[in-house]
Parts: C-alpha cells; structure tokens; sequence
C-alpha cells in the first residue's frame, strides 16, 4: 500500500470562550500573525487556525511548513497525527503516523524510566510482547543506567528528554511529524541522536516538518507550503533534497 495523505478543504476552527470577543476582534483584525477570527455557523466567535486546505502528500515528499507565528503550522500537525479533528472538510491519510510533536506528553513523573517507556509503548497501541522487544535497544540508547528503574521525576531536564527522545524515535512509522528538527543532550549524545533521527527521516515515506529555520527546510525538504492566516499562500518544489541531519543555530 502506498503512503498518502489528501486534503480537501481541511478547516480546523477553535471556539473562543470570551465575552468580549467582538472587541478582541476588531483588535486582532490588523495584526499579522495569527488565524483569523469569525463566527461558526451557530454565529459564535472561533479562531480559523486552518482554512479549507487543498494538498496532497505522496511517497518519497519532504514537506517543509513555514509560515510567521500563528500562521497554522502547528495546527496543521496536530490534525494530521490525530490530535484534532478536522472542524469541515476531509482528510484521508493511507499509512501509519508517529508524531514527534509534543514529545514529554504523556509522562508519568511517578513512574520509573522503564515503565514509562512501557507505558508509552501500550499508549501507542503496541502488544506487550513488542514492547519487551524494544526495551532494551531504548534503555541502551538513553545512557541512564541505573536511573531508568528510578521514578523519572528524579531526572534532570536533560536525562527527561534523552528518555522521552529515545522512546518517540524508537517507532517506525510511514509517515513522520516534526515541529523543528529534534536537538537533545550534550554534545556526544546529540551527535548520537542526530544519526538516530536521520535513520528514522530516511526510513519514513513521508516527512512533513514545520520549521523557522530556512536552511533545514532546504536540506530536508523537496516541498514547501507556506501558510498565512491559516491559509496555504504558496507551494514550492525545491531541489532534490539531500537529507542530511542538518547543523541548527
Ligand atoms: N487550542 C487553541 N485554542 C484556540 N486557538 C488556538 C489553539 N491552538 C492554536 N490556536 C490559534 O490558531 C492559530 C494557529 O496557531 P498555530 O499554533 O497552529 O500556529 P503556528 O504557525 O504553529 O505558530 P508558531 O510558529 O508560533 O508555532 C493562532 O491564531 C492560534 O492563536
């Protein structure tokens, strides 16, 4: 089965839970980031965060979404790997997503590193059998030792994210979400991480990453859809993308 994901006039609007939506209207009106604000058919107040998008993603597509702060980009992640619904229109995704948005969700800081990484595991659907299999290689990946069987709210922000790190890239998956491309750890261990990444890239059928880093959308990407006030503005095909794990500032 090929990997695919078609959009056809893809609306994803927020209730705004505020009674004096009318002048926050009129003031966000002239700002330039940000979703429009307008009315749902029951004539009350919703951000537009994406507005009746038309695209369509096939194999071997490396899209890049760009766009100013509060243009869509997160949200047009979050409705691809599931987190919203679509408020109208369609969306048909043909292949299995892994999400690298968000990455620390779902933690649980009284739980050991081990069982989180369990916990995890059962969160994405996989039977335990699976999982066991995994645990090693994950354990292996993180450097933590002895302080995976140690509850994880005893960890330093730094030994967090090589856990929740090696648990999110520990799955194969057709199709990958990144918000910016993933940097964690000190020196060694982001040289470490950074293969890791890459080896998953190469591996999806389709990448789509939203980034504010011109470069990497260059080195990463043979697509890019710009996005303004939840609009897509503009649509490029670049050069052959050459995939590296790109140098971030
Ligand atoms: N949960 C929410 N509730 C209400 N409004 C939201 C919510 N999430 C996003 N929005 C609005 O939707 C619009 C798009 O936001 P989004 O986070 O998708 O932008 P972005 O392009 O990812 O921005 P950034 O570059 O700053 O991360 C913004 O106007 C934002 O205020």
């Amino acid at each position: 089965m090929s990997t695919s994901i078609s959009a056809r006039q893809l609306t994803v609007e927020f209730p705004i839970f505020e009674n004096s939506h009318r002048s926050l209207k009129k003031k966000v009106l002239h700002l330039t980031t940000g979703g429009t604000i307008g009315n749902d058919a029951g004539n009350h107040p919703v951000v537009c965060a994406l507005d009746a998008l038309d695209f369509e993603f096939k194999d071997g597509d490396r899209v890049g979404l760009v766009g100013h702060n509060g243009s869509g980009k997160t949200t047009l992640l979050r409705v691809l790997s599931g987190i919203y619904s679509p408020t109208r229109g369609q969306l048909k995704i043909k292949g299995k997503t892994a999400s690298l948005l968000d990455v620390s969700t779902g933690v649980d800081p009284d739980a050991t590193g081990f069982e989180n990484i369990y916990l995890r595991g059962i969160m994405n659907g996989f039977k335990p059998s699976m999982i066991r299999s995994k645990i090693d290689e994950i354990a292996d990946f993180t450097e933590l030792g002895e302080y995976l069987n140690l509850p994880v709210r005893t960890y330093s922000s730094g030994m967090m994210l090589r856990l929740t790190f090696a648990i999110s890239t520990s799955i194969q998956a057709d199709i990958l979400l990144m918000d910016e491309w993933l940097s964690v750890g000190d020196a060694d261990f982001r040289e470490k991480a950074a293969k890791r990444l890459k080896a998953l890239v190469d591996n999806a059928s389709i990448l789509v990453i939203a980034s504010h880093n011109p470069e990497l959308i260059d080195n990463v990407c043979n697509k890019k859809l710009q996005l303004e006030h939840g609009k897509i503005v503009a649509s490029e095909v670049l050069g052959q993308a050459s995939n590296p794990a790109p140098t971030l500032a």
